[in-house]
């Protein structure tokens, strides 16, 4: 039973427990076979899983993981823990501070569920995403809808949505960004992690997010559309840094098919670089950690990429991972 009354789970993705095959396809059989993450019929789900992608992408996926781990592990579990012990100094008078992944270890499943003997009255839940959608944010959420009805004496749960238009993390981001003085590069990308187009429409029946208007400003509709919140993100970030419309872009990342949000980071790098455009700094803001997507993708593979096509120069701008900046940003997010 714990002293305090309040408790604080910070919760991101998950990542591997080894650079080994096996461990990634372990790691890739529970993150990829969730309703979430590919959201197509359960038996059109389980072949394409189990058959198709996790034994094909497990070997390629384990020489990346292998790239990005240090002698202390996987950066995104290192960054989670220091920040998590971070936050816990400026809340811990009133929080037990808790960092949990929903995929892997620590498992967010396991730590909710021991939870219900430790008589909080209010758990804060705050998935680390900024910008909230189904695959990511609502997949945590799923967690809590399944074990909270069995509990005896429940507490007050407040889930943390989003967060993407909050002052305290739009400064935290600026700053980062700011250090390495966008000014003196041709241009500025700003990479979010892609999604399916179906999961994107889902938010807004009726809608297109191809044609929706929301890259010029933010619609009531989409609140909670990811496309909607990225470029929002985007526009934001822009105007603390004073960058002018033509200096920077938003793009995605990270795509498994085609038919993903649009434009792809890679392409908009060669066109830069076709372009004539020799120093890009890019930032990835729907990350709130440095991990494979950012390090290996950006930072290796799209670097590479620019390079190959007549590019100088490709910085990746370090993400918030344990910051002091970001700590107090959490513990000003997740005040009601
Ligand atoms: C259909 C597949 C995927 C969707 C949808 C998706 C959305 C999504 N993911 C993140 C953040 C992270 N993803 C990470 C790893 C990762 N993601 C996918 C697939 C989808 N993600 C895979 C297959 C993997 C495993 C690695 C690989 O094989 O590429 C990670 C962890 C990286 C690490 O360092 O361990 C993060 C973080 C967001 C924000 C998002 C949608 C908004
Ligand atoms: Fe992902």
């Amino acid at each position: 039973m714990s002293q305090k009354s309040k408790a604080l789970i910070l919760v991101n993705t998950g990542t591997p427990d080894k650079p080994t095959v096996p461990a990634v396809r372990r790691y890739l059989f529970q993150f990829l076979n969730d309703k979430r993450i590919i959201d197509i019929p359960w038996l059109l789900r389980k072949l394409l899983v189990n058959l198709i992608i996790v034994p094909f992408r497990a070997p390629k996926s384990t020489k990346l993981y292998q790239r990005l781990w240090t002698k202390h592990g996987s950066p995104l579990l290192i960054h989670l823990e220091a920040l998590t012990k971070k936050v816990e100094q400026i809340i811990g008078d009133e929080f037990d501070v808790y960092g949990a992944m929903r995929y892997g270890n620590p498992s967010f499943r396991k730590l909710f569920r021991e939870l219900e003997y430790e008589g909080y009255n209010e758990i804060v839940i705050m998935p680390l995403y900024p910008q909230y959608a189904t695959s990511t944010t609502e997949s945590v959420a799923d967690i809590i809808n399944e074990i909270l009805p069995k509990w005896k004496n429940k507490p007050v749960i407040h889930f943390v949505r989003q967060f993407y238009n909050h002052a305290a993390f739009i400064q935290a981001f600026k700053k980062r960004i700011a250090a390495y003085e966008p000014e003196n590069y041709d241009h500025v990308i700003f990479s979010y992690h892609g999604l399916p187009l179906r999961q994107i429409d889902k938010m807004h029946p009726g809608i297109k997010s191809e044609t929706c208007p929301c890259t010029e400003d933010l619609p009531v509709h989409g609140q909670y559309c990811y496309k909607a919140t990225t470029y929002h993100t985007t526009r934001l970030l822009a105007r603390e840094l004073n960058l002018a419309e033509e200096h920077y872009t938003t793009s995605y990342q990270s795509r498994l098919s085609k038919n993903w949000l649009r434009p792809f980071t890679d392409e908009t790098l060669i066109s830069l670089a076709k372009a004539g455009k020799k120093r890009i700094l890019i930032a990835a803001p729907a990350f709130v950690a440095d991990c494979l997507e950012t390090t290996i993708e950006l930072g290796h593979e799209y670097k590479l990429l620019f390079e190959q096509h007549g590019g100088e120069k490709l910085e990746m701008v370090e993400s918030l991972n344990d910051s002091d900046d970001w700590a107090k940003a959490i513990s000003m997010i997740i005040k009601k």
